[in-house]
């Protein structure tokens, strides 16, 4: 602590030029009146001067100022009393001058304290009085200080100002005793205490200590966010204050902050990056929002989860490298899908197909000037209708087979438009050219007619004519394609994470559930844990379509992938998965969620209105043709359902009990048994011992590989549980010429008009439009004699069992009623 020379100097009553000089004297570095001097100096000189100079030196002129006359005696001239160097004494007038100024200064104080607390004017009147009564106890030197220091703080640690305006109103008498005894301890203070000096910082984050740290307390709030929960401040970041927002007690947060080799106090600020890793640290996001500045954006999940796919976006087009064509190829059946892709692949699959028809997606790569190309064959049935529009979907390319010599065929029309769907290039391979009634042109008219005009027409379609069979005009398709190809400038990031689609999948018997795959980004490689709806898969082992293990499969490679949990849905999106825990645990998620969607649409209230009740009576009285369906692949199962679905009727419905992929299993006969239920293969075989236990329970197996056939024997078994309708066949007519009476009744003289009347057989007797009777042909007579049988032509006697009513002109209707099967 030091105080200041002129200040000094007046304390001990000196003048600044003369303290200066003797501050030099003694050597000390006084440069001016404003350079301070050190508490110990500064009270050694003051005791030297005290002891120097007796307190009844300086009363004594006092008390002669107030009545002079009365003591000249006493009053020693200072100029004549002799002093040691450098003391000096006041006279009596400068002593009395310095006491008025002193008392002004001090009612001038007061008066600004009372005026700041609106006290009562008694006391600011008292004020006076202890001024009046200093000089009766005076004590020795530091007499006026009280005053002095008012204004001018003549010890550094006390706040004399603001004393007053922190004290009760009662501060005026505190005030007047202050001159006796003044306060020697720290006063209250309105500001934080003063922190002491922070320990240099390592790192530069630690911010000088902020006025309104306390306010910054207030500024913190802490809101939750889909489970985050967020810190909303504005800078400076107390640490005190962040210390609450966190939840930590602050010593705490400084102990933290002294593990980042930042020191920090309480009341100090920290730095917003500091801060940050802090918060996340404790599970906290940070939203600091700047004075002046909107507020920064809050990063909630949803937020971080597009700020991921915008950097994964930036990534892939960092990394995206040129991948072959996805081609598909559609079409109308029979125009030649499968002889084309034949051709193309140079293996014969036509041929080992069932009645040669494409009956699930098939993927296949092939190689052609060095570079690859994916083909996907499609089902060409339009049962395989919703396969075809997935197949269309997962396609870069979608080549349009059009027969030559049959033209646009309905679904080569359902075809194009499941491409222009999918939004896909298209082109068209005129197939079977070589045919006798192939026909280009008029290929390309029908194009023309659908707003698909071939090159060469003008339009934009390119338009290949081939013969599959032949292998003409292959490489040439092959070339488009890749033109193409590179007209689209097909690319993907292979070295990301595998994500795609499920071509089709099959329960195999030995290596578990199976399925088609086409990477569609990144490259999957075996050990890859994927999921796909409520199904996951840790990569087992892949196979190429040649059946090779391979390693890894690449952007557009289709491969098949062993090591699912299920069977996924082909078209279904597959992702990658951190590892197989969290792979099954998407999984399963993604199984709840269907499974709340089942129950939440079960629950949907049932109608109980009377109509929906006779509806529910009629629907139970009406017949049902269960079904239990087995199938090859899911792919083919999806595809016969979609068959059964397609029959309509309003007399039966069709209910498939169950539908699986794999044999037919002893335990599917006894499910149809107990459901009453047919079971309907198609391309699967049966377990051994089925046949006798299916004969034992009287149920039906029946198998099936063409799929428009396994269509066409459900609806007659449709049919057969109807009853069947009754069809009248015309046999003949005669009309009546004469009527005949014999000893039972009457017999009509008839002459047989069309062909033929039978005996025992059904007739009506018709008079103009009405129908008088119909019964049995009992008597039938050719002249005398009975016939059987009398044709066209001839005349006869007839009558019929139990009618005698028979009027010439009449005409007898002969016909035979036959069963036909009922129509659905
Ligand atoms: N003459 C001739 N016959 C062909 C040609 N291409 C295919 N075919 C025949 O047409 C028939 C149908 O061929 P597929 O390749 O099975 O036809 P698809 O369109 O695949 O038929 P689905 O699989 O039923 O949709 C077969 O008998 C083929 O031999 C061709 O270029 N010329």
């Amino acid at each position: 602590m030091s105080i200041r020379i002129h200040e000094l100097a007046k304390k001990l009553s000196m003048d600044n030029k003369d303290l200066m000089s003797l501050l030099k004297e003694r050597g000390y570095p006084a440069k001016s009146v404003s350079s301070t001097v050190d508490n110990i100096t500064a009270e050694a000189l003051e005791q030297e001067i005290a002891a120097k100079n007796p307190p009844p030196a300086p009363a004594a002129p006092e008390v002669h100022a107030a009545e002079p006359a009365s003591t000249p005696a006493t009053v020693l001239e200072p100029s004549k009393v002799k002093l040691p160097a450098g003391v000096f004494v006041k006279s009596a007038q400068d002593i009395l001058r310095e006491k008025e100024e002193a008392a002004k200064a001090a009612a001038a104080a007061r008066a600004a304290a009372s005026a700041a607390l609106n006290p009562p004017p008694a006391p600011v009147a008292a004020v006076p009085a202890p001024a009046a009564k200093a000089p009766l106890a005076p004590p020795p030197v530091p007499a006026p200080r009280p005053f002095v220091s008012a204004p001018m703080a003549p010890r550094p640690a006390p706040a004399p100002l603001p004393v007053p305006a922190y004290r009760p109103p009662v501060a005026p008498a505190p005030m007047a005793k202050a001159p006796v005894a003044p306060p020697p301890m720290p006063m209250p203070s309105a500001r934080p205490p003063m922190p002491p000096p922070a320990p240099v910082a390592k790192t530069a984050p630690v911010l000088p200590p902020t006025p309104g740290a306390a306010a910054a307390a207030s500024s913190m709030t802490v809101t939750e966010e889909g489970g985050v929960k967020i810190i909303h401040l504005k800078p400076p970041i107390i640490v005190r204050d962040f210390a609450v927002a966190l939840g930590l007690k602050p010593f705490k947060l400084i102990s933290e902050l002294m593990e980042m080799s930042i020191f920090a106090s309480m009341n100090q600020s920290i730095d917003e990056a500091v801060a940050t890793k802090l918060g996340e640290k404790h599970g906290f996001l940070l939203d600091i929002k700047h004075r002046g500045e909107a507020a920064a954006p809050v990063v909630t999940p949803e937020k971080a989860k597009i700020n991921k796919e915008e950097k994964a976006r930036e990534e892939d087009l960092k990394n995206l490298a040129p991948r072959p064509p996805v081609v598909c190829i559609l079409g109308h059946v029979d125009h030649g899908k499968t002889s084309l892709l034949d051709a193309i692949r140079k293996a014969n699959v036509a041929a080992g197909e069932a009645g040669g028809i494409t009956q699930h997606i098939g993927a296949y790569q092939i190689e052609h000037n060095g570079r690859k190309v994916t083909f996907l064959d499609t089902p060409g049935h339009a049962a395989f209708t919703k396969m075809r529009a997935r197949g269309a979907s997962v396609t870069d390319i979608a080549v349009l087979v059009v027969a030559a010599d049959d033209g646009f065929m309905p679904q080569t029309d359902e075809a194009l438009q499941h491409a222009k769907d999918a939004a896909v290039a298209m082109m068209v391979a005129v197939n079977k050219m070589d045919v006798k009634g192939a026909n280009l042109d008029r290929v390309k008219q029908q194009m023309q007619e659908r707003q698909i005009a071939p090159e060469d027409w003008g339009g934009e379609t390119v338009t290949v004519p081939v013969a599959a069979i032949k292998g003409q005009g292959i490489t040439e398709l092959l070339d488009m394609i890749l033109l193409q190809a590179d007209v689209l400038e097909l690319k993907a990031n292979p070295k990301t994470e595998a994500s795609g689609v499920v071509i089709e999948s099959q329960v195999d018997v030995g290596r578990g559930p199976l399925a088609t795959i086409i990477v569609q980004r990144g490259t999957l490689r075996v050990g890859d844990a994927i999921v796909c709806g409520p199904h996951y898969a840790k990569v087992r082992a892949m196979y190429d379509d040649q059946g090779n293990t391979i390693k890894e499969a690449p952007p557009a490679m289709p491969v098949r992938v062993i090591g699912w949990s299920g069977s996924p849905d082909s078209g279904a999106k597959f992702v990658s998965a951190k590892n197989a825990r969290e792979a099954e645990k998407l999984a399963e998620e993604a199984s709840d969620l269907l499974k709340k969607t089942t129950i939440s649409e079960d629950a949907v209230p049932k109608d109980n209105s009377l109509e929906a009740l006779f509806a529910n009576i009629a629907a139970t009285q009406a017949k049902v043709l269960r079904v239990v369906l087995k199938s090859d692949v899911f792919g083919s199962l999806e595809a016969v359902k979609n068959v059964l679905e397609g029959i309509k009727s309003t007399k039966v419905s069709l209910s498939i009990v169950a539908s699986d992929v794999g044999v037919i299993s002893k335990n599917d006969v006894l499910m149809a048994s107990t459901g009453k239920a047919v079971i309907i293969g198609f391309n699967t075989k049966q377990e051994n011992g089925v046949t006798a236990l299916a004969k034992h329970h009287g149920v039906t197996i029946e198998n099936f590989s063409i799929i428009y056939e396994l269509g066409d024997r459900l609806r007659e078994m449709m049919a057969d549980l109807l009853d069947p309708d009754l069809k009248e066949n015309k046999l003949g007519g005669a009309e009546v010429r004469q009527v005949f009476p014999v000893a039972k009744g009457f017999v009509a003289g008839c002459l047989v008009t069309e062909g033929k009347i039978n005996r025992g057989a059904t007739a009506r007797v018709r008079r103009g439009k009405e129908s008088l009777y119909e019964g049995k042909v009992g008597t039938l007579r050719r002249f005398k004699d009975d016939a059987n049988e009398v044709r066209a032509g001839l005349e006869c006697g007839i009558r019929l069992d139990g009618f005698d009513g028979y009027q010439p002109g009449d005409r007898i209707e002969c016909f035979e009623i036959q069963k036909v099967r009922a129509s659905l």
